[in-house]
């Protein structure tokens, strides 16, 4: 297995808003330049929004931004009446879910499997071989392990990572206006395309976002690209 870094699909950073529980939250993404936007099916959480709730503000999306419906240790009813409702969503699994649960509950649709990496760098993290579990998967999350599940603002040690992963990554935990461009430069020369999810970084208030910290956090995102375009693998080498 080898990293990507020469791969030109990897030379746009996707982006992924999620969180949202509001339209003008939902028209700011998409305005911003979100690819994805998503939506927390976790009733314990503070952006819960119903399935109902969900396509509403799904049905706001234009062509090609990609609603993400995500689920923790959801029952496989509740998953389907849900994508029953927004059909063309990809699916997130961030709670205790098997590969085999995510591929049996999400059928033909594209789903993506977070992997909760320790803040405790003495308990350790094999994302090979995590990836390894979830071959089905179309793209792994990869956030901190907090309380709740997710969505906890904390980033986790990105140079933990290993070099070379071969999946699609999708960078998220604590991200911000102020470090993305740094976690984009340290993980994107490590796996075959990366996208960056961000939820309490481009907030006022939970389940509330600023659209000011929105279009920085984008603007973060293209730097880093535009910086990695110029050198690769900047960061990589020199460590
Ligand atoms: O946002 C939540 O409340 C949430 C609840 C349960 C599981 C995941 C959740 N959010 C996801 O967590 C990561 C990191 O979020 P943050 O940027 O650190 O706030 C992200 O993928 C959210 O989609």
């Amino acid at each position: 297995m080898s990293g990507t870094s020469s791969n030109p699909m990897s030379h746009r950073t996707r982006i992924k808003i999620c969180g949202l529980t509001r339209e003008q939250d939902v028209d700011a993404a998409v305005e911003a330049g979100a690819d994805a936007v998503g939506f927390v099916l976790y009733p314990k959480s503070p952006r819960f929004v119903s399935a109902t709730r969900a396509a509403e503000l799904a049905r706001r999306l234009p062509p090609f931004v990609s609603p993400v419906l995500l689920f923790v240790n959801e029952s496989s009813e509740g998953i389907r009446a849900a994508c029953d409702l927004v059909p063309a969503a990809w699916l997130q699994f961030h709670g205790d879910e098997t590969p085999e649960q995510c591929a049996q509950a999400a059928g033909a649709r594209p789903w993506m499997r977070a992997a909760r990496i320790p803040l405790d760098e003495s308990q350790a993290f094999d994302l090979v071989k995590f990836a390894n579990l979830h071959e089905q998967a179309r793209a792994l999350l990869l956030d901190a392990h907090v309380e709740g599940y997710g969505g906890g603002g904390k980033a986790f040690n990105w140079s933990r990572l290993p070099t070379s992963v071969n999946a699609h990554l999708v960078l998220s935990g604590g991200l911000t206006p102020a470090n993305v461009t740094e976690g984009i430069v340290q993980v994107r020369p490590r796996c075959k395309s990366l996208a960056v999810d961000v939820s309490s970084g481009v907030e006022a208030a939970k389940g509330v976002k600023d659209p000011e910290k929105i279009h920085r956090f984008v603007a973060a995102v293209r730097a880093a690209d535009a910086l990695l375009a110029r050198s690769p693998n900047a960061l990589l080498s020199a460590t």
